[in-house]
């Protein structure tokens, strides 16, 4: 099931209204590191005001994908555009403009440690807007306000705060600028269930609050379903049959149940089978890698 070149019009009831412009369009991507290939011939297109989930299992490339969006990971081969330029092709300058668009929440909030809270939020405005001290403060308390944090924690440390306000932070600095995509690397992981449906309902939130268009990596079937109107499910290239998509999965959040490839089910619904048996073929293949390394 793809939808890459039709519009998308999703089904679910969280479903942000897309104007069918292309915003982020990834283009035979390749990623490889030494003899590695992590990302293998990745092609998609993603339209404004869209929410899509990128999920796989540990190690599948999600980050990797996730950074090649903002230009921080080159690609081995293939292109990335937003908003119709080719990011790879920018200058330093033309790139630090075009990443002021977007917004994003690292996995571990990634604070300026010897900041206040106040002032981290403050840090991009300060970097690319052209404010008084009046109207960096307006802005800073409504995007706190806005992920439901007290005006107490302005003055703190980024390590008095719990690591679940600490993400808000994060998110709330990513806002800051108002950006046009948002890009979420795990931002319920690590967290317990209350504190990721926190997450989850700021991010709907936000897509409410802001015309937005986000990526979130994530492992988190819940934010996937509650938070995305699509999913991009990928796979280990390890484990994929010769000549496979390494997308095993692209279409509607609430259809993915039905999709018809048995890993994608199993990955749904949490259930080792197939990964089972592969490591037992594995353990056949090589009998005694498990006693070596458990002997060093
Ligand atoms: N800069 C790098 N140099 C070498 N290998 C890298 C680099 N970045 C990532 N990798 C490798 O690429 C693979 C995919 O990593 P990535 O972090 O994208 O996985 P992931 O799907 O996000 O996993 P997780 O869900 O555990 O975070 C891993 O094997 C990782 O070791």
């Amino acid at each position: 099931m793809t939808y890459a070149t039709e519009p998308h019009v999703s089904p679910t009831a969280t479903a942000a209204p897309t104007d069918g412009h292309v915003l982020v369009e990834v283009d035979h991507l390749t990623v490889t590191f030494g003899r590695q290939t992590v990302l293998r011939d990745i092609s998609l297109q993603i339209r404004r005001g869209e929410t899509v989930a990128i999920l796989g299992e540990s190690g599948c490339g999600k980050t990797v994908f996730l950074k090649t969006l903002v230009a921080l990971q080159r690609p081995t081969r293939g292109k990335v555009f937003f908003d119709g330029q080719d990011l790879f092709r920018l200058n330093a300058a033309e790139l630090a403009q075009l990443r002021t668009r977007m917004g994003f929440v690292f996995q571990n909030a990634a604070l300026f440690d010897s900041m206040t809270i106040g002032e981290n939020i403050a840090f991009p405005l300060r970097q690319h807007r052209q404010l008084s001290e009046d109207e960096i403060q307006a802005i800073v308390r409504a995007r706190v306000a806005e992920v439901g944090l007290p005006m107490s924690v302005l003055r703190k440390k980024p390590g008095e705060i719990s690591g679940g306000m600490r993400k808000r932070v994060g998110l709330a600095r990513a806002l800051a600028l108002e950006p046009e995509l948002m890009l979420y690397d795990e931002p319920t992981t690590g967290l317990d269930p209350i504190m990721s449906d926190v997450i989850n309902e700021l991010i709907l939130r936000t897509r409410r609050q802001h015309p937005v268009t986000s990526v979130i990596v994530t492992h988190d079937m819940r934010t996937a379903t509650k938070v995305c109107d699509r999913i991009v499910m990928l796979y280990p290239l390890a484990r994929l049959k010769p000549g496979e998509s390494q997308i095993l999965y692209d279409g509607p959040a609430a259809e993915i149940e039905k999709a018809d490839d048995r890993r994608v089910i199993q990955f749904v619904r949490g259930e080792a089978g197939e990964r089972l048996m592969e490591m037992a073929r594995e353990e056949n293949n090589h009998p005694h890698s498990a006693e070596e390394s458990a002997h060093g």
